[in-house]
C-alpha cells in the first residue's frame, strides 16, 4: 500500500474552540476515505488544513511524503480538490474555465490542450463545453468542478461534499466518476450523507468535536449497530405477543421487541451472533410456519448517532 496522506495529531483551535484535536489517519492509493462528522465536526476546517488554506496549531500532514507546512507549492501540485457546492466563474463556459485552470496550474501548449481535453472526457462535460457554467444543471455544474480538480491528474483527490444537493440520478452518476478515479488515486470525501458509506467508501474516519471516534471499514461501522445480526421474524397464525414469549426465553437471544402494525418481531442476539438458522430450527419445532425471517447488516444512523454524541449523554 503507497501511502498518499498522512496526517498525524493534526490540530486546530480558535482561540478557546478546539475545531480539530488532534486528528491522526492515513489515506493510501486505492483508497476512498470517507470523513464523517456532524454539524461542527471538524470536517472543513481538517480538510483545509490537507489543502494547505489553513495553517495548523500543532501537528503534520504530508501529501505524497511533501510536508504541506515546509513544502506548500509540491502539496498543491499532488493534490485536486473539489469545495463544497459550485465552481466559481460561472459566467465562464467549462472550456474557457478549465483552460484558465490549466494555465494556473502551469500548463501549456499541448500539454494543456490534452489535460482539458482528458478532464473533460473523464469528467462527462464534452457536450457542455461551450455552455455558460451559469445556465448548466447543478449534476453538470458539480462534473465542471470535478474535472478542474483531476485536470493535472493529481494522486491525491479531496472532495467536500460532492454529491451534496444532488437528485438521485446525479448522484449516482458523479458517484460512478468518483468510483471510476478510485484505483489509482487517494480519495478523501468529506459527507455526513450516509448512504455513500457503502455506495463509495472503502473506509470511513468519523469525528466529532474534533476527534476521531472511529476509522475502519463501512462494514465495521455497520457492525458496531445494534441492529447488526438482529433478525426480524413474523411467523403465520401466531400470535406476536405469544411468539415474543417464546423467543425470548430461548438461551441465543438477549433481547426481543414487537414491531409496528403487527408485522412480527425484532430478536437481538447475545453478542450479535449469527442467528437465523438456530432461529427458524426453534420456530419448527414449534411446528409454526415462517412468513418471514431476515437478518439485518446494522444502521449507520443509529451507530453514527451513538459514536458522535456527547460522551456526556450516557452513549458507548
Ligand atoms: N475561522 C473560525 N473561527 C472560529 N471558529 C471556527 C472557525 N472555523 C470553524 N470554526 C469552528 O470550529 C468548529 C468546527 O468547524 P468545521 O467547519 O470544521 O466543522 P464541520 O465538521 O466542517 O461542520 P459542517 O458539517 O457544518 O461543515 C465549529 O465549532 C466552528 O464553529
Amino acid at each position: 500500500m503507497t501511502l498518499r496522506v498522512e496526517i498525524e495529531d493534526l490540530a486546530k483551535h480558535f482561540g478557546e474552540i478546539r475545531a480539530v484535536d488532534g486528528v491522526t489517519f492515513s489515506v493510501s492509493k486505492g483508497e476512498v476515505l470517507g470523513f464523517l462528522g456532524p454539524n461542527g465536526a471538524g470536517k472543513s476546517t481538517t480538510m483545509k488544513m490537507i489543502t494547505g488554506f489553513l495553517a495548523p496549531t500543532r501537528g503534520t500532514v504530508r501529501v505524497c511524503g511533501y510536508d504541506v507546512s515546509t513544502d506548500p507549492i509540491s502539496v498543491k501540485a499532488n493534490l485536486g480538490y473539489l469545495p463544497e457546492g459550485a465552481p466559481a466563474y460561472a459566467d465562464m463556459t467549462p472550456d474557457s474555465f478549465l483552460k484558465f485552470i490549466a494555465d494556473i496550474r502551469g500548463l501549456s501548449g499541448a500539454d494543456k490542450k490534452r489535460a482539458v481535453a482528458s478532464a473533460a472526457e473523464r469528467s462527462r462535460i464534452l457536450n457542455v463545453m461551450y455552455q455558460p457554467i451559469e445556465t448548466l444543471s447543478k449534476g453538470y455544474k458539480r462534473r465542471v468542478g470535478l474535472a478542474q480538480a483531476i485536470l493535472h491528474n493529481p494522486p491525491v483527490l479531496i472532495m467536500d461534499e460532492p454529491t451534496d444537493g444532488l437528485d438521485p440520478n446525479q448522484k449516482h452518476e458523479v458517484r460512478t466518476l468518483i468510483n471510476e478515479m478510485a484505483e489509482d488515486k487517494a480519495i478523501i470525501i468529506s459527507t455526513h450523507i450516509l448512504e455513500e458509506v457503502n455506495a463509495l467508501c472503502t473506509r470511513n474516519v468519523v469525528i466529532a468535536s474534533g476527534k476521531v471516534v472511529f476509522d475502519g471499514t463501512p462494514a465495521e461501522l455497520e457492525q458496531k449497530s445494534r441492529y447488526h445480526n438482529a433478525v426480524v421474524l413474523s411467523v403465520n397464525e401466531i400470535d406476536n405477543t405469544k411468539l415474543l414469549q417464546y423467543v425470548a426465553e430461548l438461551d441465543f437471544v438477549a433481547e426481543t421487541e414487537l414491531l409496528m402494525a403487527g408485522n412480527g418481531i425484532r430478536v437481538f442476539p447475545k453478542d450479535s451472533a449469527h442467528i437465523t438458522i438456530a432461529l427458524s430450527e426453534k420456530i419448527r419445532e414449534q411446528g409454526w410456519e415462517i412468513a418471514s425471517l431476515y437478518a439485518e447488516s446494522g444502521r449507520l444512523d443509529e451507530v453514527f448517532r451513538s459514536i458522535t454524541l456527547p460522551r456526556t449523554a450516557g452513549v458507548k
